[in-house]
């Protein structure tokens, strides 16, 4: 099993802090040195990128491609975050666990003809889509020698010259749009155009980068990191910038291609939230989980992952009720003001229940499928709801949707992120469990095994369990009631793989020809919601039977899968 971040005691930092940061010169060992990539940025060294490292079933298609002109499309994703203890605390300098979910961003890039000359986003969740002159964009303010930024560098803030120069070419982008909107276009147009003019050259070859994400937007599930992380990948991808992913990879070399990509997240991250933490983008690069603490208000976050947290299926509720964090963290510190011992006390609590939880974790003798670890992690998960409200975060929504999930005794429930709205996730138990006189539902045993993936291996319905049908029709009601209030469920796994890569944009879909099913624009964009867009590119098969498997294609890069440092 993987060995744990902390007993690695190689912590994660927010960029402007990390302690695993090569130095340039001592970048992956790889290779010949390059002086020049294909895109006309300067590298000092050479990583070999996907394409060096192409898997041999791609050869055909590749060969296929060559008397191509342009290079093949290929696609990156990345996963979206939850905070699963300590929110709120963790303003007040206690730790804090996020881990990564299953819902993702995709991002495909596609290359036009050189005749182009051109760049276009094309982000249909947000009705964006615009195109740039290649040729207008401000090139030389990026490029200047006081300002230019290689993809080694560690930027910690935004440069407000650069921002300055962006100004005119984000004022072009939706103009006639209501406000709201035009926001959130500007928002997702300026991280995409700092990274791009940080690390293209003016000689990038014209591109299309189409974005759909199954991360619903502005409810605290780390959409615009997600986002950030697709664009810095492909960008440092595009210009040959990170090694691998290949299977086998050093997890060192696995850790700094995730760092390098999550350093630029950082930055465009910053584009959309001012002063982020970085945990959600250091989430969404390196996926599992985090363990964080702020305990000085001026200085980051120390982020430490846990890459033994297990891959807990997880129900997500979406309140729909929208929130600002800001009024959350304000009516937290209010009543502390008001009340301080209680407050402190309670955030206290919290603090104790994300170290419990860790401790539990990072144990030597952890088993994430004994009955008993689950119950303690799911117990925390009640306690800290209840801490949560007393803190006065809560909601109506978020107690009704606790209430409907308490009632069928399913799992343990609790708010995640700011409260106030946003989203309740619920850690499922492993019994189906049995009515009461009362209606309630209530687990038959905490003794039994957890149904393994291997139980629900096949596709046979006759050998999936009694209980796991009872389950299925348990959580197929709930949604039926979930839904009839105005919620949206989702059904996620906890702590799966960081940023993926697709290269080239190819997959076994089974219903293609030879060498596999070609992602194009047109076909990305007309998948229809969260299930057409997974069915077509989504990183995890499709197949019922193993839905934590990967499909075939996408790779990670995956430190902890590898005991050799
Ligand atoms: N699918 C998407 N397509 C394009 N832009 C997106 C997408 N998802 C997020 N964004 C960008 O990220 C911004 C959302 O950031 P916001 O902080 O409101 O939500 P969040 O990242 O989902 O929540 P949190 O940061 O609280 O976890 C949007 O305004 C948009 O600019
Ligand atoms: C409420 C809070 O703890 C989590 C918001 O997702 C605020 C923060 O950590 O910045």
């Amino acid at each position: 099993m993987a060995a744990n971040g902390s007993l690695r005691g190689r912590p994660y930092h927010r960029p402007d802090t990390l302690q695993v940061s090569p130095s340039p010169a001592s970048l992956t060992p790889l290779s010949t040195p390059l002086s020049m990539s294909s895109q006309g940025t300067q590298t000092p060294d050479r990583s070999p990128s996907p394409l060096d490292t192409m898997p041999a079933q791609w050869q055909p298609q590749l060969k296929r491609k060559q008397s191509s002109p342009m290079m093949p499309p290929f696609m990156v994703s990345a996963p979206g975050k939850v905070i699963v203890y300590g929110e709120h605390a963790v303003v007040h300098g206690k730790a804090a666990i996020a881990a990564a979910i299953s819902l993702r961003s995709y991002l495909l890039v596609s290359f036009l003809s050189k005749s182009h000359r051109t760049v276009t986003l094309r982000f249909p969740d947000i009705q964006l889509e615009h195109t740039w002159d290649l040729d207008d964009l401000p090139w030389d303010a990026f490029s200047a020698k006081s300002k230019k930024k290689y993809y080694y560098d560690l930027v910690t803030s935004l440069d407000p010259d650069l921002l300055t120069a962006l100004q005119p070419h984000i004022a072009t982008v939706s103009p006639k749009v209501p406000e709201a909107s035009r926001k959130i276009h500007h928002a997702s147009a300026t991280s995409f155009l700092y990274l791009f003019l940080s690390l293209a050259s003016r000689k990038t070859p014209p591109c299309v980068y189409t974005l759909r994400s199954t991360i619903p937007i502005g409810a605290g599930l780390g959409s615009s990191a997600s986002i950030a992380v697709c664009l810095s990948t492909a960008l440092l991808l595009q210009i040959r910038a990170l090694a691998g992913p290949h299977p086998d990879q050093p997890p060192r070399e696995c850790e700094t291609q995730i760092e390098r990509i999550n350093r630029w997240a950082y930055v465009g991250e910053m584009c959309i939230h001012g002063n982020p933490s970085g945990v959600d983008n250091t989430v969404a690069s390196g996926g599992k989980a985090v363990l964080f603490q702020r305990t000085q208000l001026d200085k980051s976050p120390t982020v430490t992952p846990i890459w033994n947290f297990p891959e807990l299926p997880l129900l997500l509720v979406n309140t729909r009720q929208s929130r600002s964090t800001k009024v959350e963290v304000a009516k937290v510190a209010t009543l502390r003001r008001k009340h301080p011992v209680i407050a402190e006390n309670i955030l206290d609590a919290i603090g104790q229940i994300t170290e419990s939880a860790h401790t539990l974790l990072t144990s030597p003798g952890f088993d994430p499928t004994s009955p008993a670890s689950l119950e303690h992690l799911g117990e925390l998960v009640t306690m800290n709801h209840g801490l949560l409200v007393a803190l006065g975060v809560s909601h109506p929504k978020l107690e009704r949707i606790r209430e409907l999930i308490d009632h069928t005794g399913i799992g343990w429930t609790k708010l995640t992120g700011a409260g106030g709205g946003g989203c309740a996730i619920t850690i499922l138990k492993p019994q189906a469990p049995v009515q009461n006189g009362n209606g309630v539902n209530h687990d038959t045993s905490s003794s039994s095994e957890y149904e393994s993936s291997e139980e629900t291996d096949s596709c046979s319905a006759s050998i999936i369990s009694s209980g796991t049908k009872l389950k299925h029709k348990i959580l197929d009601s709930l949604e039926v009631k979930l839904e009839n209030e105005g919620f949206e469920k989702f059904e996620t796994t906890l702590a799966g793989d960081g940023v993926g890569v697709l290269w080239p944009a190819v997959l076994h879909n089974g219903n293609e020809e030879e060498g596999g099913e070609e992602i194009d624009q047109e076909k990305f964009l007309r998948a229809e919601g969260t299930a057409g867009i997974e069915r077509l590119v989504g990183v995890q098969s499709s197949r019922k039977s193993r839905q934590r498997d990967v499909r075939e294609g996408w790779r990670f890069w995956r430190p902890w899968e590898t005991d050799v440092l």
